[in-house]
């Protein structure tokens, strides 16, 4: 893992975005389309202000989210909705996005649909995570009903979630998809987070599932 802090938050943004590109650039130098993957929450958004305009050849880039929450598109809880709004425009609109949603009561119903359109799409191309201050990360929760599987050398590529506290299922890439990324990146802001990250380098996965796919991290930090 590499720290890096950065002297306030809309400096960590400009870096991480320009961070971004660079290996977005550097990929499709020598492969036909790019796998992009993005956190939602509220940490990333800068970061998406700011990248959604750089000039790269975003039409042989393909984005999809960390993790997501079961509710429709238009729900203000949704990460689609926030990757389509701060990302999804400027140059970037020509990117192709990959859904981790689909119209259903439960994520149960639509994964394996949903997983057969994200398999042929990998490893990640580049990593983009977020970081709770319980030391999840994409949805993989301490606590969660199905952590154990989502942590397995043998998980699947998506995995449904449920989490004492949460209001609605999420739907997660598996740890080992996250920790297969070729370039990866944490994006966290506050003391408390930083905090938090220091506790799960010496605690187990189960605890503290960030702990995962913390190997050759790029870890960028700001009060
Ligand atoms: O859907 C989500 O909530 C995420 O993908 C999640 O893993 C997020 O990255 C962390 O919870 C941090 O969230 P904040 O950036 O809002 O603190």
């Amino acid at each position: 893992m590499i720290f890096q802090d950065y002297a306030d938050q809309e400096m960590l943004a400009i870096d991480v975005a320009n961070r971004l590109a660079g290996d977005l650039t550097a990929t499709l130098e020598h492969e036909e389309r790019a796998l992009f993957v993005v956190p939602g929450g509220t940490t990333p958004g800068p970061i998406f202000d700011a990248l959604c305009d750089v000039r790269l050849d975003w039409s042989r880039v393909d984005v999809m989210l960390s993790d997501e929450r079961w509710v429709p598109e238009v729900h203000v809880r949704s990460n689609t909705r926030l990757i389509r709004e701060r990302l999804l425009v400027g140059r970037a609109a020509e990117a192709r996005f990959l859904p981790l949603y689909a119209k259903a009561d439960t994520p149960e119903e639509v994964l394996a649909e949903l997983e057969a359109n994200i398999v042929p799409r990998l490893p990640i191309s580049v990593l983009l995570l977020g970081m709770g201050d319980d030391m999840h990360t994409a949805s993989l929760f301490p606590g969660a009903d199905n952590l154990e599987a989502a942590l397995a050398h043998d998980a699947p590529v998506l995995v449904a979630m449920r989490a004492p506290g949460l209001p609605e299922p999420r739907v997660s890439l598996s740890a080992r998809v996250l920790d297969g990324a070729l370039s990866k990146h944490l994006v966290i802001t506050g003391n408390a987070k930083r905090t938090a990250l220091d506790r799960a380098q010496s605690s187990t996965a189960l605890q503290a599932p960030v702990r995962a796919v913390l190997e050759d991290m790029v870890v960028h930090w700001a009060a």
